[in-house]
């Protein structure tokens, strides 16, 4: 007699990563990590490193949305990520999918550009990320070079951060947290909440590593996780926050540039690579 389970189920609307550092690798590791079943609709194949991405290959907008429809018509998804959507022709398809479901809870991350400095939208899209994809987010999660496009402003303090959100938030999304991964210093590990109320800055350690990738990726896919899970929407942003900072503190020196984050960081205390080599 099988041992038959009814996890939760969170979908990812994102890019390949080759590197296994971001994308959808990153975000269907920090589904499993969290206990909730992941699918995945494909946007784009990024050929890319530790280094940086060499080419990018988008999907067709029908076979996006395709395989959105096949997993929410069947499996069923209590929430959503998504990440690198690449082109206008893509995100278009994609934010009239999101119109037509009934999935309960969107988080947006508007991946523009990488870690490494690869620009990861096509200019042209920028506009429709703004108009039509921004507005649908339960949650937004823009790092400190998207909020000063979406926000059309510079950041350079905690002070401009807060002013970035309610700019952002007043484009319609329901809550946006301002990242602060790249803040110089201290504001590393700072991000900013706003949802119409106060601002809430959320602060962690700054950890002192050169292997970041996929962070951004993490936290979003960690923010869905925890709303599957049925995690009030700023909590499930305060439990990714504590995991991404955890997986930060456990990243990986793989690669010759910014290797990935830990999504396993409990596995990987209790394991003893050192000794395998
Ligand atoms: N060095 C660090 N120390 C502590 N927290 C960090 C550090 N770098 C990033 N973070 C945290 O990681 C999360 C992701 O923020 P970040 O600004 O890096 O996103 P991002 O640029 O979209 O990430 P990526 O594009 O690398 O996936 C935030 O909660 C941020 O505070
Ligand atoms: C497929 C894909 N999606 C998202 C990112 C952003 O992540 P990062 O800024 O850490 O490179 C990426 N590099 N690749």
């Amino acid at each position: 007699m099988a041992n038959s389970l009814t996890p939760p189920v969170a979908l990812t609307i994102a890019g390949s990563d080759s590197g296994g550092g971001a994308g959808i690798q990153a975000d269907l590791r920090t589904f499993a990590f969290h206990q909730v079943h992941g699918t995945s609709a494909l946007t784009c194949i990024t050929a890319q490193n530790t280094c940086g991405v060499t080419r990018v290959d988008a999907l067709p907008p029908e076979a996006v949305v395709a395989q959105m429809q096949a997993v929410i018509q069947d499996i069923g998804v209590q929430s959503a990520k998504l990440g690198m959507l690449l082109n206008t022709g893509i995100m278009t398809a994609v934010s009239e999918a999101i119109a037509q479901s009934s999935v309960p809870a969107w988080v947006i991350d508007p991946v523009m550009v990488s870690r490494t400095g690869a620009q990861l939208i096509d200019d042209a899209a920028i506009a429709t990320l703004k108009t039509r994809l921004v507005p649908q987010a339960t949650v937004l999660t823009p790092n400190r070079y998207e909020a000063q496009i979406l926000g059309d402003l510079e950041i350079h303090t905690l002070a401009d951060m807060e002013i970035a959100a309610q700019k952002i938030f007043d484009l319609g999304p329901q809550a946006v947290l301002v990242k602060g991964g790249g803040m110089p210093g201290e504001l590393r590990g700072v991000d900013v909440w706003y949802d119409g109320h106060e601002p809430i800055t959320l602060t962690t350690e700054t950890i002192d590593t050169q292997d970041t990738h996929g962070t951004g990726c993490t936290l979003s896919a960690a923010i869905a996780a925890n709303l599957a899970l049925g995690k009030a929407t700023f909590t499930a942003v305060q439990h990714a926050k504590n995991y991404v900072t955890q997986a930060l503190q456990y990243s990986l020196r793989i690669g010759q540039g910014q290797g990935p984050v830990g999504h396993f960081f409990p596995l990987l205390e209790a394991s003893e690579y050192g000794e395998i080599a």
